[in-house]
């Protein structure tokens, strides 16, 4: 695959070669297809799917996301629901909270969000959320089902980085792709699903972090390049293979400036790149449009 970069265009003032991957656009798009079919849903069902978010303590950019999970499920005619825990909540309090929506027929998806206040065991919670309604898919037998690529739910932000890569024509059948990052929630579950057997798929992947030794080195080496380590403008343009597509999932926000950045120096990659997502306006907004797909699936799922 040779991707050529374009002519300069100018953008905020900043000379861009490389073709941005709008995630905002792609999100309405995709929020209108689920908005159609949410419809359509509730008229053979009668049945309106809801998210119960819960969220621990008053994290600014939770509220943040929050916020933005309800906007989107306004959008497409999905009920939401907040639930409120104090800082100070304990891990019983919180596990009770998800007791009582895992019986509850009216909630079909159940997001918590993180992180957890430090005396709540992450893992111990995960564990608690219904398998079926599970729409983070953070629970392990999720986990493992999307690892031996029978996936329940698509884990919200790797699906949005595939989502954004096809849904612009771009192949990721054969291609090198180079993952900065191995959290449980991007890169491990990014890099099971894109090594996967299948369309969309059938990548070679390589997943670097932080004692990968000649690291430019490696993503150089990246087809396609995705960056999920939480360092603001870690990846310089010198790291970046010239065409190579790049896809930043860093959000990161620089108090000083009092501005959101991502984990890519998007003015020096830009210049490389033949395609990157921009950050905000990128593979964040695809995630929030996943965890909405995830809970129209939780509502098919219940049913049958
Ligand atoms: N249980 C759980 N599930 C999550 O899916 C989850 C989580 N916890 N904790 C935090 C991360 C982060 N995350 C984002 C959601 C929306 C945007 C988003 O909408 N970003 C906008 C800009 C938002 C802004 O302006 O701050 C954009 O990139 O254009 C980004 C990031 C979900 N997460």
């Amino acid at each position: 695959m040779v991707w050529r970069p374009r002519a300069a265009e100018s953008k905020a003032g900043i000379d861009v070669t490389a073709e941005i991957l709008d995630g905002k656009a792609l999100a309405k798009t995709i929020q209108e297809e689920i908005a159609d079919e949410v419809a359509e849903f509730f008229q053979e069902s009668g049945i309106t799917p809801c998210l119960a978010a819960v969220l621990v303590g008053d994290d600014p950019a939770s509220e943040v996301y929050v916020r933005s999970k309800r906007k989107a499920c306004e959008r497409t005619g999905l009920d939401s629901q907040l639930h409120r825990l104090p800082e100070d909540a304990t891990q019983d309090d919180l596990l009770e909270l998800i007791k009582k929506l895992n019986v509850d027929h009216n909630v079909h998806g159940i997001l918590v969000q993180l992180p957890l206040p430090k005396q709540i065991d992450e893992s111990r919670i995960l564990q608690a959320v219904h398998p079926w309604k599970d729409v983070d898919a953070f629970h392990p037998e999720n986990v493992g089902r999307i690892v031996q690529g029978r996936p329940r739910f698509l884990p919200c932000t790797p699906h949005g980085v595939q989502e954004i890569l096809l849904r612009n024509n771009i192949e990721i059948e054969g291609q090198h792709v180079v993952i900065v990052g191995r959290s449980d929630i991007v890169g491990k579950p990014l890099a099971a699903m894109l090594m996967q057997r299948g369309p969309g798929a059938n990548a070679t992947v390589t997943v670097c972090h932080s004692r990968t030794k000649n690291l430019a080195e490696v993503t150089r080496m990246a087809d396609i390049l995705v960056v999920a380590i939480g360092v603001p403008e870690f990846i310089k343009a010198d790291m970046v293979k010239p065409g190579a597509i790049v896809v930043d999932v860093g959000i990161n926000r620089l108090e000083a400036e009092n501005k959101l950045v991502g984990d890519v120096d998007f003015e020096g990659v830009s210049q490389v790149a033949s395609h990157i997502t921009p950050v905000p306006g990128g593979v964040g907004r695809l995630t929030v449009t996943m965890v909405i797909q995830n809970t129209f699936e939780a509502a098919r799922l219940q049913l049958a």
